[in-house]
């Protein structure tokens, strides 16, 4: 029943073209699975307008499904509807809980899950998931009396859930994680007694925002808003949610029209969370000529609408605490670095080795196939700029992000790409190859 792969047709990435318009990426992802998550412990209805259509998102829903919980068809500009079963309702699945390609599914299942007294869950997700490190979940839910197994002493899926009433606790986290925090946080919702977690520096802060919107007794603490707070016994209750445009999925446009002479974009109503802006201030550090409008508060999250043009690029060097504020766009910075003038660094970013692949190889080994000079390090990578890219066979590696990453890279590129597993890009934005071609026309 878990994710098999269906068979792939490669795509014809042509090279050259500019890029002009107006586009709006599809809802955040992270928003999107928070919203799904924390309606279905809410009581009553909530409803969520922009959630995401795409792959993560649908695995979530599923999930939420199969443990009882309505959740309305998952289309295309319609709102979705998740009938809350309060804060104990899920019902035990009858099945394995497919959590698909997604890390946040079931990172945030496991903590939602582990304080779920008398029931027994399984969870999976495909070969890519399976390989993914869930001990850094399993581990502190397990300070909180939680019960998980899986393969080698628990760290990878499959895994089995046994439920068990969960104490508060400290909790010191080693890594930036929002995934992480955010399993703590949904499991702390139940405890017996507060629970803090403590973060080496903040990561996105989405769950934070919206379990205080749902009615939990939550307080961000500390000068670096690193610290959170939560004390079990509020019901959550319904809410509306807007989901934002997804500054990871705006990022490829930004970078494509950086980098594309003669480029000039427009993304409107993009999410403007300080935890996820590196982005920007990476763009600013190359000189890119990009500027924020029209900024506004939608729902309890800023946005704006994003203008981007074409321009001569500086190298940059990124590391510490801005990684978490740009951790899931740095496939496609690897791009615009390979067409700034200087050598870019990227330092403190092991991370990336544990996502839906080690995109420090991947990217050193598809952008390197087209020419790219880039010298791995065990955290991060350093890129020569103005290097002229070819044309390559490329590879997505079945990642999302690297698929699209890759597909900006082409247009720049002298000659003609292919690349092989473009689905990927389903998984956060379904509609990408769609705008590609309209932007490009
Ligand atoms: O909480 C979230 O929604 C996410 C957190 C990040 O992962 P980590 O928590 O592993 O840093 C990010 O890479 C992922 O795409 C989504
Ligand atoms: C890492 C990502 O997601 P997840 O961890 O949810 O699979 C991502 O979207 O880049």
């Amino acid at each position: 029943m878990v994710s098999n792969s269906a068979p792939s047709t490669p795509r014809l990435l042509p090279s050259g073209g500019t890029l002009r318009g107006t586009v709006r990426v599809p809802g955040d992802k992270s928003i999107s699975h928070r919203a799904l998550l924390f309606g279905a412990i809410a009581e009553g209805e909530t409803r969520i307008e922009g959630l995401l259509p795409a792959e993560d998102p649908l695995s979530t829903a599923a999930c939420l499904r199969a443990m009882g919980v309505g959740v309305s068809a998952i289309e295309v500009g319609r709102t979705v509807t998740v009938q809350g079963v309060g804060l104990d309702g899920l019902s035990e699945p009858g099945d394995v809980l497919d959590c698909g390609n997604s890390g946040t599914t079931m990172r945030l299942m496991l903590g939602l899950l582990a304080g779920r007294s008398g029931r027994h869950f399984v969870l999976s997700g495909d070969r890519s998931l399976r390989g993914r490190p869930m001990r850094r979940v399993g581990a502190p839910l397990g300070e909180m009396g939680a019960q998980i197994h899986g393969r080698k002493g628990g760290n990878f899926a499959p895994l089995a859930v046994l439920g068990q009433p969960l104490r508060g606790a400290t909790i010191h986290t080693p890594v930036a994680s929002a995934q992480v925090k955010s399993a703590i946080l949904l499991a702390a919702l139940t405890a017996n007694g507060e629970t803090t977690v403590i973060e080496p520096a903040q990561s996105r802060d989405h769950s934070e925002r919206m379990l205080k919107a749902f009615g939990a007794d939550l307080e961000v603490q500390g000068e670096e808003r690193n610290r959170v707070w939560v004390r079990p016994g509020s019901r959550l209750s319904g809410q509306s949610v807007v989901v934002p445009g997804d500054i990871s999925s705006a990022a490829f446009w930004l970078v494509a029209a950086a980098i594309t002479p003669g480029a000039e974009l427009t993304v409107e109503n993009v999410g403007l969370n300080p935890s996820r802006t590196g982005i920007l201030e990476v763009l600013e550090q190359m000189g890119a000529a990009v500027s924020v409008h029209n900024r506004r508060d939608v729902a309890g999250e800023p946005v704006g609408d994003l203008q981007v043009r074409h321009g001569p690029l500086r190298a940059f060097e990124i590391g510490g605490d801005l990684i978490p504020r740009l951790v899931d766009e740095i496939p496609v910075l690897a791009v615009a670095a390979c067409c700034a003038e200087g050598t870019s660094r990227i330092r403190d970013a092991a991370e990336l080795r544990v996502k839906e692949t080690d995109r420090l190889t991947v990217m050193a080994r598809q952008l390197g196939a087209m020419g790219a000079r880039i010298t791995e390090y065990d955290d991060g990578m350093a890129v020569s700029g103005g290097v002229e890219l070819h044309g390559a066979e490329l590879d997505s590696e079945t990642d999302h992000r690297v698929a699209m990453s890759l597909a900006v890279a082409a247009r720049i590129a002298r000659g003609d790409s292919t690349l092989h597993r473009p689905e990927a890009a389903a998984v956060s934005y379904p509609g990408f190859w769609d705008d590609l071609q309209q932007l490009g026309t």
